[in-house]
């Protein structure tokens, strides 16, 4: 299940350009400032309805012009399902799958699980929880089809929670207990979706994946659920402080998975090559391990690969993509920074000569 082709209509500096992936292996390659950021922003966009380098989607649309529009076609056995999606400088989005309008980004992302490599990526490590959540989680969607409801669902609870938290009506700790029945039965299901990932997701790294660098010796995946103990008590030991704070201090949605290396936090101890390493190992045991378990086949993007990695940590990598099942659009200034990653692989490879926001051909 790959992506067969792809048109976009004025998406950032790019006016209108189709092209024919290899369901393999994609290079996009180009001068700074071509657009070939804007080529993977797109694919991205097609896939989750979201830009992965901003929240102003006006951004993505090509200046003065009225909307951006991604079309898309993605092979399923014998089946080609067209999908769509545009979005106009109102902030407008218009969804078709397989002909039909749709109002469900979700339903976009199942149709085409996409990861995301970017120089920013980083921010796995570095930033807070949230990002790890939200790398943890979308393993979760794909692999678990009813965490998605479950998740919905808590949040709705989390925020008439901390809404009274909040505004502390009269009855609120009335009302604040009607509502920790919900919080706590979906918290809970939330925890068992999320330990029953991170331990396929273990046993996946360290069996496929942990051989291929040493960096990955003594690494170990930690897990916080967002509480210790019975969550009832939890809830109940944390009110008085959570009326003060005016939102939940506990709960899934304080949720943390991160990485040590012999007991250390790996951003604390690893170098910025060794973390990409890590970043890319992460990403493609994530990919792989959707595929496995949907048969789904997931796209991977990855910008500006070469920056930043010795000859080494690239033959690294070039082993990892090796494994990769994914479908891979990799952007580059020159294929010769790419020289020692495509010498090592045996795929299908298709490259894209990217100048001015518009291909050009050989
Ligand atoms: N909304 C927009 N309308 C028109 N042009 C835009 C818009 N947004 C960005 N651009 C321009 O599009 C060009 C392509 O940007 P992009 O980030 O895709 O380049 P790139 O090839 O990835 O470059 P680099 O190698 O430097 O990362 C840039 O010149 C940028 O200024």
């Amino acid at each position: 299940m790959s992506l067969t082709h792809i048109s976009l209509n004025d998406f950032r500096n790019i006016e209108a350009i189709s092209l024919s992936p290899s369901k393999d292996l994609n290079l996009i390659l180009g001068q700074n400032g071509s657009g070939k950021t804007s080529l993977l922003e797109a694919i991205y966009f097609l896939s989750s309805g979201r830009s992965f380098r901003t929240n102003k989607h006006k951004l993505m649309i090509r200046s003065s012009q009225a909307k951006c529009i991604v079309h898309g076609k993605k092979q399923l056995h014998n089946l080609s399902i067209p999908i769509g999606i545009s979005k106009d400088q109102s902030g407008d989005t218009q969804l078709r799958i397989q002909g039909q309008a749709s109002r469900r980004i979700a339903e976009l992302a199942q149709v085409l699980p996409v990861q995301v490599i970017t120089p920013e990526s980083y921010e796995l490590f570095f930033g807070g929880p949230k990002e790890r959540r939200k790398f943890l989680d979308l393993g979760v969607f794909h692999v678990e089809h009813l965490f998605f409801d479950v998740w919905k669902s808590f949040n709705k609870v989390l925020k008439q929670r901390n809404a009274l938290l909040k505004t502390k009506p009269a009855n609120c700790i009335e009302q604040i207990k009607f509502w920790d029945k919900q919080f706590i039965e979906l918290a809970e299901q939330i925890n068992i979706y999320r330990k029953a990932y991170i331990s396929r997701f273990e046993g996946y790294f360290f069996d496929k994946i942990g051989g291929i660098s040493p960096v990955f010796e003594g690494l170990e995946a930690r897990y916080d659920a967002g509480w210790k103990g019975e969550l009832s008590d939890v809830l109940q030991s944390q009110l008085e402080r959570d009326l003060k704070l005016g939102y939940t201090s506990r709960g899934p949605h304080k949720a943390d998975f991160n990485f040590k290396v012999h007991g250390h936090s790996v951003e604390g101890i690893m170098s910025r090559g060794q973390l990409k390493l890590l970043l890319y190992a992460l990403k493609i045991t994530q990919n792989n391990l959707i595929e496995k378990e949907t048969e789904k086949q997931s796209i991977l993007l990855i910008d500006d690969l070469p920056s930043e990695l010795s000859s080494e940590t690239l033959g690294c990598v070039a082993k990892l993509l090796a494994i990769c099942d994914s479908q891979l659009f990799i952007s580059a200034i020159s294929l010769d920074s790419l020289t020692p990653v495509v010498e090592q692989l045996d795929k299908h490879i298709e490259m894209f000569h990217v100048e001015h926001g518009r291909l050009i051909t050989n």
